[in-house]
């Protein structure tokens, strides 16, 4: 099984395992993120945590070996478009959504990280918006998120470099809430959030939804999906992908 989803004491836990390939996101797992939005809707659940098996990666994007078989714009966009509705529906979850970055975070890992509430980022952790490295964008609505999260021009510097940022760097630039130096962080992170009744977080979560839907923000993100598959359909990307599985782009 490519995740595991683990409930205890009203914390539902999404786990991506697939360490051997960097916890990339194959069919199966976007399976598993719409059981997780299901099964998280159920009022015992009070908070999700959203990471990913080892400690080398929290997840390396959209598994290439798989997707790269997906040659136009009409093959790529209902892969896009599946995966960015289960982020849509994670990152609207009337619950604090966690994102426990136990390791590298690049392509669509930082869009899954980035549509949680919160990025618990461990301090050995690299993460990057790599996609422009494929000549495509972000396709799961990752990016439309990080314009919500960060500083416009912390969010377009990101996005534009294509590159990995240490933990340091992503505290400052405000995509990192904190950064893990060792367990005991995420103990103090999760008591204090437990300190206060889940009625009050649900309360203050239905503040963002509300803004989030006179904002259009799904609409925005379909914006993004369109976007990606277009570019995704263009020779430039597949050249990419090609050096990337081959093992050929340094
Ligand atoms: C599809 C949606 C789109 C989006 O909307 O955002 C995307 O996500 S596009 C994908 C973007 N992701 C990438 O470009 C990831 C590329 N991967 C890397 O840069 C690196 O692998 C890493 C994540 C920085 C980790 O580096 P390192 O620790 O040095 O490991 P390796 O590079 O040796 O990787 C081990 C193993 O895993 C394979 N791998 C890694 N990521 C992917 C991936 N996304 N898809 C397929 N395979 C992946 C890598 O090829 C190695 O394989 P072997 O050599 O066969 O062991």
């Amino acid at each position: 099984m490519s995740y595991h989803i683990e409930s205890a004491d009203g914390v539902m836990t999404f786990t991506i395992d697939r360490p051997h390939i960097r916890n990339a996101v194959n069919d199966e797992i976007i399976d598993g993120m719409e059981e997780l939005v299901r099964s998280a809707g159920k009022s015992e659940v009070r908070l999700v945590i959203v990471t990913a098996a080892g400690d080398q990666a929290f997840c390396s994007g959209g598994d290439l070996s798989v997707f790269h078989a997906l040659r136009t714009e009409e093959e790529a966009y209902p892969m896009l478009k599946r995966m960015s509705q289960a982020l849509y529906a994670l990152k609207t979850l009337p619950i604090p959504v966690i994102a426990l970055v136990n390791g590298t975070a690049v392509g669509g890992g930082c869009e899954i990280a980035t549509a949680c509430d919160y990025r618990l980022v461990k301090a050995h952790a690299k993460c990057g918006f790599v996609q422009g490295n494929l000549v495509i964008t972000s396709g799961w609505g990752g990016g439309t998120y990080l314009f919500e999260a960060l500083q416009h021009d912390h969010a377009l510097q990101m996005l534009g470099e294509a590159r990995l940022y240490t933990a340091d760097e992503l505290e400052t630039n405000g995509w990192a809430t904190k950064v893990i130096r060792s367990p005991k962080d995420i103990d103090v992170f999760l008591s204090q959030m437990k300190k206060v009744r889940p009625e009050v977080h649900r309360a203050y979560k239905e503040m963002a939804i509300r803004k989030w839907k006179e904002t259009n923000l799904e609409g925005r993100v379909e914006e993004e999906v369109r976007r990606c598959a277009q570019l995704w359909a263009e020779d430039a990307h597949h050249e990419a992908v090609d050096k990337f599985l081959n093992k050929t782009n340094q």
